[in-house]
């Protein structure tokens, strides 16, 4: 087809599909950690605050105490091969295997992050430079919550803001309780724990919010709960042997309880000699999994008398978590690809 000199460029009809996940630094060096957390932080959806209060705390405080700290938790598990964080190398790799589900469709698959590289902007260009005209943006976050799953959602429509002639755009809102979530989730605990001697504790630990944005109305609470709930189910475990909990506290405000650190104090001090540790709000390793849980609270449980931690790994790109997602993209084509 040939058109006018000047004439824009008219692509195929293609449909893609756009993983995001939601950011991480380029490197644990302290200038990359202040730029990633200085966007991650200065999200409205993130941090509710009024402007003129929290720019001065995190521009005069936070940007000039975090990096460095936060940067030593990267640099313990950093992965050195590909000189990136685990978040970033196993976003890459669901999105390489989805993408392999896809190829006999025509779908075109890529992964992008909320905060830092490659951004949203980038991945959706990319997708429209392939010839996409539809697109489904599946922000990687089972649980919704404003601070994740909107944010990214905000961060899709903020670029079609600046094209004129937009592409079709679908969103999915979470999948807390996809049984295949579920199954998946239960299947590596099983997996796991195979040949080992049963815990006396399965503690399942979501990433805390403030407790205010449940308060205003956030259902992330009431999600993790149900995922907890019908993982605990799946399992065949009582509230004996299975607990929620949350992590990753940031700042001086009360966040969602009960605390994954406390717990694990109370539990080690009160006699509990093993638990295992699965964390299903993440669907990839990063920081919080493997410095925060796998390292630090292991170390929380043994100073406190506990003998036996077991850190159950994200699904990551284990099949059934590339079978989870390529039904999940199925199900949000419908109509779209046949
Ligand atoms: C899975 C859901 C997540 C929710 C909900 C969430 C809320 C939330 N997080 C912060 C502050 C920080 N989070 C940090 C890291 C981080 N957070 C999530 C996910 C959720 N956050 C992930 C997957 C990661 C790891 C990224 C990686 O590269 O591995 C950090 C950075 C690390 C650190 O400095 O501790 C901060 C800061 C807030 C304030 C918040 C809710 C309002
Ligand atoms: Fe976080
Ligand atoms: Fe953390």
């Amino acid at each position: 087809m040939s058109f006018p000199d000047g004439h824009p460029l008219i692509t195929g009809p293609k449909t893609g599909v756009l993983l995001v996940n939601l950011g991480t630094p380029d490197g644990y060096d302290v200038k990359s950690m202040r730029r990633y957390l200085g966007e991650f932080l200065s999200d409205p959806r993130v941090i509710e605050a009024p402007a003129w209060l929290w720019k001065p705390i995190l521009h005069g405080i936070i940007l000039n105490t975090r990096p460095k700290k936060s940067g030593k938790a990267y640099e313990k598990i950093w992965i050195r091969e590909t000189n990136e964080s685990p978040l970033r190398f196993y976003t890459r790799k669901q999105a390489d295997s989805v993408a392999e589900r896809f190829k006999e469709s025509g779908v075109v698959v890529d992964w992008a992050m909320r905060y830092g590289t490659p951004s949203i902007a980038d991945g959706m260009a990319a997708l429209e430079e392939a010839g996409c005209r539809k697109i489904l943006v599946l922000a990687l976050y089972p649980q919704y919550s404003a601070a994740t799953t909107a944010s990214v959602h905000d961060k899709a429509f903020d670029y079609l803001k600046s094209r004129r002639w937009q592409p079709a755009v679908r969103t999915i809102d979470g999948f807390h309780d996809h049984p295949d979530y579920i199954a998946a989730l239960a299947g590596s605990v099983r997996a796991h724990l195979r040949d080992k001697p049963e815990p006396d504790m399965i503690l399942c630990s979501f990433h805390g919010l403030p407790r205010e944005n449940l308060d205003k109305g956030d259902p992330y609470h009431c999600f993790c709960q149900k995922t907890g709930r019908l993982l605990a189910e799946a399992l065949d475990m009582g509230p004996e042997r299975f607990r929620v909990v949350f992590q990753s506290r940031f700042g001086p405000k009360e966040w969602l309880q009960p605390y994954a650190d406390k717990t694990v104090e109370e539990l080690a001090k009160s006699g509990t000699k093993s638990i295992a540790m699965i964390s299903p709000g993440f669907v990839a390793d990063c920081v919080e999994t493997l410095e925060e849980l796998a390292i630090g609270l292991q170390e929380t449980f043994h100073e406190n008398g506990g003998e036996s931690f077991d850190y159950i790994p994200c699904l990551n790109d284990q099949p059934a978590m590339v079978d989870l997602l390529e039904g999940l993209i199925r199900r949000e084509l419908g109509g779209w690809v046949s």
